[in-house]
């Protein structure tokens, strides 16, 4: 959520995978056999077409760990800066709203089902969002230290029939940080593109010392609440996950 940030970028089909659906167990018959092409047809043809509106590596990880690979990838391009005295919770759910909506506009008719999200680290009223550079982050990074915070995270699925939405809020305990940690960890380069200065899943996994919600959603996307939305309108789940 820096200031004003839009993200450029076309169409990302996911390719290979989206397009022979190999990997995606909504799009699978399990056996691969040529006995069983007629059934991976049918149930292939009852699974809506899926659009990620993201450019975060994480939220396509994320979907893929419950085996949903979207048929194509949209980075959102939008104006990200915060309304006056817009609230976290308000902003992170226009955010994911916006996003989903231009990435169904670029995507054109038969967008089908299109995903999005926004996540964004805040302390009482103040939005801390994807650091502009290393002095950004490291302001958060004091602000957070020895501290609680939380991280809230706003899904957004648009179907044919309209938009539902999930809020996730999680509770975030950062251990005191010495200037030290946050001198390496601002080295590491670790906290670009990340709300709050700080990745969870990496390095900055050593100081948090309590969490109490979703880890998914701080890492951008809350995997129990998307799955429902997904399984609900329409998308099948079978949670049969990557192969192993
Ligand atoms: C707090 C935290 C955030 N993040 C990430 C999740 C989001 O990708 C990012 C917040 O920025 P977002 O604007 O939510 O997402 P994005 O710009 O990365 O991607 P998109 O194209 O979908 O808008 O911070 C982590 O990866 N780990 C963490 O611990």
């Amino acid at each position: 959520m820096s200031a004003g940030r839009a993200r450029t970028g076309a169409t990302v089909p996911t390719g290979e995978v989206g397009a022979a659906g190999a990997s995606s167990p909504a799009r699978t018959g399990g056996t691969g056999s040529a006995d069983a092409a007629a059934p991976v047809a049918d149930a292939a043809a009852s699974v809506p077409r899926l659009v990620l509106g993201s450019a975060s590596p994480r939220r396509l990880d994320l979907l893929a760990q419950i085996g949903v690979v979207p048929d194509a990838v949209l980075p959102a391009e939008i104006d990200e800066t915060p309304g006056p005295g817009e609230l976290p919770r308000d902003y992170v759910a226009r955010m994911a709203r916006e996003k989903a909506a231009a990435v169904a506009r670029a995507a054109g008719d038969g967008a089908g089902l299109v995903l999005a999200a926004d996540t964004v680290v805040f302390a009482g009223r103040r939005i801390l969002g994807k650091p502009a550079d290393a002095a950004e982050a490291a302001a958060f990074l004091y602000l957070l230290s020895g501290r609680r915070h939380r991280v809230a995270t706003a899904v957004c699925l648009l179907c044919p029939d309209g938009a539902r939405a999930r809020l996730v809020e999680t509770r975030v305990r950062m251990k005191r940080l010495s200037d030290a940690e946050i001198s390496a960890y601002l080295r590491s380069g670790e906290w670009r593109g990340k709300a709050g200065g700080y990745a969870i899943q990496g390095i900055a996994g050593a100081f948090v010392s309590e969490i109490i919600g979703s880890y998914t959603a701080v890492v951008g996307l809350p995997l129990a609440e998307t799955a429902a939305l997904l399984a609900g309108n329409g998308y099948p789940l079978r949670f049969e996950g990557p192969a192993a």
